[in-house]
């Protein structure tokens, strides 16, 4: 079943909780919706499913308007972030719940619910728990039953509030892997909130970012990480570097680093700010400063090195304004220049994203005169990992 949110206002009292919003889902995809938290997504979720009204706009389900649609007649599932199974029930009866509280003509023989519920705990891998109760289950398989719970009664479109918040590391990885699978298998459309950026790109066919209400962005997991469309999205997806610089005549200065601006950036004369990913920086040594070279590269210290796996992690510090510089290269390339802490090394840009000059995010409280420029070499930069 596909989802139209079209036109969407919600307000509580003088707060605008989800502005003029637009989304369209196909049938069979899985959308994350990510933000940071209070950006409206439960709301937005909970408005999807009939559950909260709305001041304005549509829900549109296989494209009939289903705004005055009650939850139970929308065809929908819904998973909280804690489980709330019925804790005097078995995992069985937690299960058939939702078909035996069907009308009588709806209601299916025992026989078919005991099919059906052993059909879904086959699917969710907990079949030999049928006896259990909540209290005798791990929080993951607990939220497997949720899940299955959820799935009984055959909804069209499976929404999922945080579903996998309270749990560890682990095994939300598990479970992510396994929406996944249970979403491809049973060809239904999702949609699952989530702050968390990683649990968004490894699952999710497309993103949904918002802020304060609003889409900042709707893309592939792919192009909402290579391609931000604004520097909400570089801040609050994956790592950036944030440094200041100067455009001129389609170049940028960046301390004593000049390159070709990568895009048509329309900012002659302007001071900018430039997103830079830590994989995106290219570190050198070798230059030989007594010679007077000139060198285009920005000098730092390597403060730290945090070696994970196949990639190096290096903190540096930039010897012009002292601020920090998060790289990361391969751990073969680190081997082959045999870099050390308080090395000093050279660091270039492979590419960048350029803004017109605005106080980044997470700079609020800084003083405008020490982002600023000095002649034509901008002075600040200031990591965000997020
Ligand atoms: N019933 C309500 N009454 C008043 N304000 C509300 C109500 N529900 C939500 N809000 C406000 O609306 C905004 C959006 O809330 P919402 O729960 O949708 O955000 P969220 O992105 O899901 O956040 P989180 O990740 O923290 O769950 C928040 O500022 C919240 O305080």
């Amino acid at each position: 079943m596909s989802i139209e949110v079209r036109n969407i206002t919600k307000k509580y009292g003088a707060f605008t909780a989800v502005q003029d919003m637009n989304l369209q889902i196909p049938t069979g995809e899985l959308v994350a919706l990510l933000g940071p938290s209070g950006s409206g997504k439960t709301t937005l979720l909970r408005i999807i499913a009939g559950l909260e009204g709305t001041d304005s706009g549509q829900i549109l389900l296989n494209g009939e308007d289903a705004t005055q649609l009650s939850p139970r007649d929308r065809g929908i599932g819904f998973v909280f972030q804690h489980y709330a199974l019925f804790r005097h029930m078995t995992v069985y009866e937690n299960v058939a719940f939702g078909l035996r509280v069907r009308s009588r003509k709806q209601r299916p023989s025992e026989k078919e619910i005991r099919t059906k519920v052993h059909e879904l705990l086959r699917l969710v891998q907990l079949e030999e728990f049928a006896k259990r109760y909540p209290s005798q289950l791990s929080g993951g398989q607990c939220q497997r039953v949720a899940l299955a719970r959820a799935l009984a009664v055959e909804p069209k479109v499976l929404l999922l509030d945080e579903p996998f918040g309270a749990l560890d590391a682990k095994v939300r990885q598990e479970l992510r892997t396994w929406l996944r699978n249970i979403h491809d298998e049973l060809n239904i459309t999702s949609v699952f909130v989530t702050h968390d950026q990683e649990e968004a790109l490894e699952v999710a066919d497309r993103i949904v970012v918002m802020n304060e209400g609003q889409i900042e962005q709707i893309g592939t997991p792919e192009e909402v990480y290579s391609q931000p469309a604004t520097p909400f999205v570089y801040n609050f997806i994956g790592r950036v570097n944030v440094v200041s610089g100067q455009v001129q005549k389609g170049r940028i200065r960046i301390g004593n680093l000049e390159m070709k601006v990568p895009e048509n950036v329309n900012l002659a004369g302007s001071a900018a700010i430039c997103y830079v990913r830590p994989h995106d920086i290219e570190i050198e040594i070798g230059y030989d400063k007594s010679e007077n070279q000139s060198i285009n590269a920005i000098e730092a210290t390597i403060c730290h090195i945090n070696i994970i796996g196949p990639v190096a992690r290096l903190d540096l510090k930039r010897s012009d304004t002292g601020e920090l510089i998060q790289a990361e290269i391969s751990n073969d390339r680190y081997q082959q220049l045999g870099l050390k802490v308080n090395e000093l090394v050279f660091v270039k840009f492979k590419t960048l994203k350029v803004f017109p000059h605005e106080k980044p995010f997470g700079t609020e409280s800084q003083d405008e005169s020490e982002v600023l420029t000095v002649g034509s070499v901008s002075l600040n930069a200031k990591l965000h990992v997020s």
